[in-house]
């Protein structure tokens, strides 16, 4: 059977509309699903609001105690529980998770390399059959960006990895399909142009794609992420407007293969 994880970006939780006509079109896509949010846009605007700086690196934010607590509050307590909500007065059972949630998603701090960004994790494990219960259980898991290390400390992890973690692990149990949904129509060769999506991008073109500097910031982690994924087992992975995930959908998008 094929289980669909569904990630949505930051500028669709942050648009009312957008985010009204995903929450539509995911309470309709049949079969197992699990939806995996950032929210990093509004995390930043009130880290803004109460005076602390936001620093990215390669798309990822530098965490410190601070900013950890914003995350948390914004992550996975408004963005998780509205989409929730949301979800519900669609008529999907969703339940809201951060990584520490049923010892979900586990990490480690992120390695201090060049680069120390504090309190970021990389993800070293999931529970897939925790997670599979409450799919069995007829329930639509949404997580939001947190995991955890099992010792009482929480992690900022990029919203992509965690969709492409679990993506991997629950592979050992279905087919799984990892969708990034997000505000344009996929990866462009021009960035302006919503006609130019590379409809596929492969571990041969891409190098070029990065040099040249056509994908840039948050597309480089999700590129990454992508790689990652189709190397160990998930079988699809695909970059777009949130309406490529309709049924038959006709909407152009990115599809990456090895
Ligand atoms: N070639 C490209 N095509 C589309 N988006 C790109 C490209 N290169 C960089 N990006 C940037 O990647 C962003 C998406 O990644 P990210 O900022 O992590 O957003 P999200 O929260 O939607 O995942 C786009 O909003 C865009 O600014
Ligand atoms: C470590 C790290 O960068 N975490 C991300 C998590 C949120 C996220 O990924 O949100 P989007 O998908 O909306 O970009 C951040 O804080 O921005």
């Amino acid at each position: 059977m094929e289980l669909k994880i569904i990630k949505i970006g930051g500028n669709v939780i942050e648009n009312e509309t957008a985010l009204e006509a995903f929450i539509t079109d995911f309470a309709a896509v049949k079969g197992p699903k699990i939806l995996v949010h950032g929210g990093g846009k509004l995390a930043t605007q009130l880290a803004e609001k109460i005076g602390i700086e936001t620093t990215m690196v390669e798309g990822r934010r530098i965490t410190d105690a601070e900013t950890l607590k914003v995350i948390t509050m914004v992550y996975g307590g408004f963005a998780n529980k509205n989409i929730v909500a949301k979800l519900q007065g669609n008529g999907c059972n969703a339940i809201g998770l951060s990584g520490a949630d049923g010892n979900a998603i586990q990490a480690i701090k992120r390695p201090v390399k060049t680069i120390d960004y504090g309190y970021v994790g990389d993800v070293t494990g999931i529970s897939e059959q925790t997670i599979d219960a409450l799919l069995k259980s007829g329930l639509t898991p949404v997580f939001c960006a947190i995991t955890h290390d099992g010792n009482g400390q929480l992690f900022n992890t990029n919203a992509d990895t965690i969709a492409a973690t679990i993506a991997v692990g629950m592979s050992n149990i279905y087919n799984t399909a990892l969708y990034y949904c997000f505000e344009k129509n996929g990866v462009m060769k021009d960035i302006n142009n919503e006609d130019s999506v590379i409809e596929h991008i492969n571990t041969e073109n891409y190098p070029t794609l990065l040099a040249e500097k056509i994908v840039t910031e948050g597309m480089i982690p999700k590129l990454y992420n992508a790689f990652e994924a189709l190397k160990q087992n998930v079988k699809k992975v695909c970059i777009g407007n949130t309406k490529m995930i309709v049924e038959n959908s006709q909407q152009k998008h990115t599809t990456i293969t090895l």
